[in-house]
């Protein structure tokens, strides 16, 4: 039996791996939220694993709220960055790998191509600057480690930018949303199982060697307000939305215009299949509303 810790697991990546790991029974779970295990204590962290034998930690735990991040500095930094440097030593002092989430939002906007892993992280606020951070400590502390960078995700759970048009396209005629900043999409169903198909990879090759950091979200390019008017139309919301620029979005946190990864890394080295974006709106809004 391999055993794995999750940390944050009652968020949104967190919980559809809870619902996954039961096809997964080669594979003892740990599902912890802060009030099992809270990351910030690196005493907290080398209790809870001890006589677990723990072979994965796989850290879904985050400060997410972008735009509060920017008057919680230290909070985030402290989640986002020293959290995550707790983590990384005690996976690397008792040979764990480390399975860790970051963010588009690590880079500027500036390319006009997909980001590849090895390209220049510029972030432009408190999030994504706590993140790679983050990041950076996971690279320089804990050898066998997988990063994985995604964007924009959404889930039955937890707060995101698909159940926020829901309930506000049921709340309003209209809706404005911008048109300028363009990404992907992920659902977090679809990265959670991408996850665990990594983890069962890794496990069965013990000469596995492709540690590393990588981009994972679903196929295709779109902009908030492509996203929300799919999300409209999908889910039969009469509500109008209409295309605005991110200048006339009143927000504390900037965004990058252009977030969109190159997720060619991932699909050659883990052999993936990705859905479309488009394509998975439907099964969400399903589970939502069933
Ligand atoms: N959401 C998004 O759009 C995107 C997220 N990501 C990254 O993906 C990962 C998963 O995101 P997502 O599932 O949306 O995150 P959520 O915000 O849904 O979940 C994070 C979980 O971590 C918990 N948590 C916070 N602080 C601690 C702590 N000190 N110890 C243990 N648990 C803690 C939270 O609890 P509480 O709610 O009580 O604070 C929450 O349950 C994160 O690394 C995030 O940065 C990347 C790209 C897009
Ligand atoms: C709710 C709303 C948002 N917006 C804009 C604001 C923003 O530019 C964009 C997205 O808004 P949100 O605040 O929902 O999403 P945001 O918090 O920016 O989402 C980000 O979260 C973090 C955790 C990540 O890692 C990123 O990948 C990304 O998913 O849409 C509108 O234009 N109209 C609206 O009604």
């Amino acid at each position: 039996m391999t055993n794995i810790l999750i940390t944050g697991s009652k968020g949104q990546l967190g919980s559809e791996i809870n619902e996954l790991s039961v096809k997964y029974n080669q594979f003892q779970f740990f599902f912890t939220d802060i009030e099992e295990l809270d990351i910030c204590s690196l005493n907290a962290i080398k209790d809870y694993i001890k006589n677990k034998n723990i072979s994965y930690i796989i850290n879904c735990a985050a400060y997410t709220n972008v735009d509060q991040a920017e008057e919680n500095k230290e909070l985030a930094k402290i989640i986002n960055a020293d959290a995550v440097k707790n983590l990384a030593t005690v996976a690397s002092q008792n040979n764990i790998t480390l399975i860790h989430i970051s963010t588009d939002y690590v880079f500027s906007g500036d390319n006009s191509t997909p980001y590849a892993e090895d390209q220049k992280a510029k972030p432009m606020g408190v999030y994504g600057n706590t993140k790679f951070e983050g990041e950076e400590y996971v690279r320089n502390i804990c050898q066998q480690h997988i990063i994985i960078r995604t964007s924009w995700l959404y889930s039955p759970f937890g707060k995101n930018f698909l159940k926020t048009m829901l309930r506000l396209g049921k709340e309003k005629a209209s809706l404005d949303v911008v048109g300028d900043q363009v990404g992907t999409p992920t659902y977090a169903y679809d990265l959670a199982s991408t996850i665990l198909h990594i983890m069962q990879i890794i496990s069965e090759n013990s000469l596995f060697n492709n540690f590393g950091t990588y981009h994972y979200s679903n196929e295709g390019v779109c902009s908030w307000y492509d996203f929300a008017t799919e999300i409209q139309n999908t889910s039969k919301n009469r509500c109008k939305i209409n295309c605005i620029e991110s200048k006339d979005f009143q927000c504390l946190a900037k965004r990058p215009h252009y977030s969109v990864l190159n997720k060619s890394k991932i699909k050659h080295i883990f052999t993936l299949e990705i859905p479309h974006w488009r394509s998975r709106i439907k099964h969400c809004i399903k589970r939502i509303t069933e």
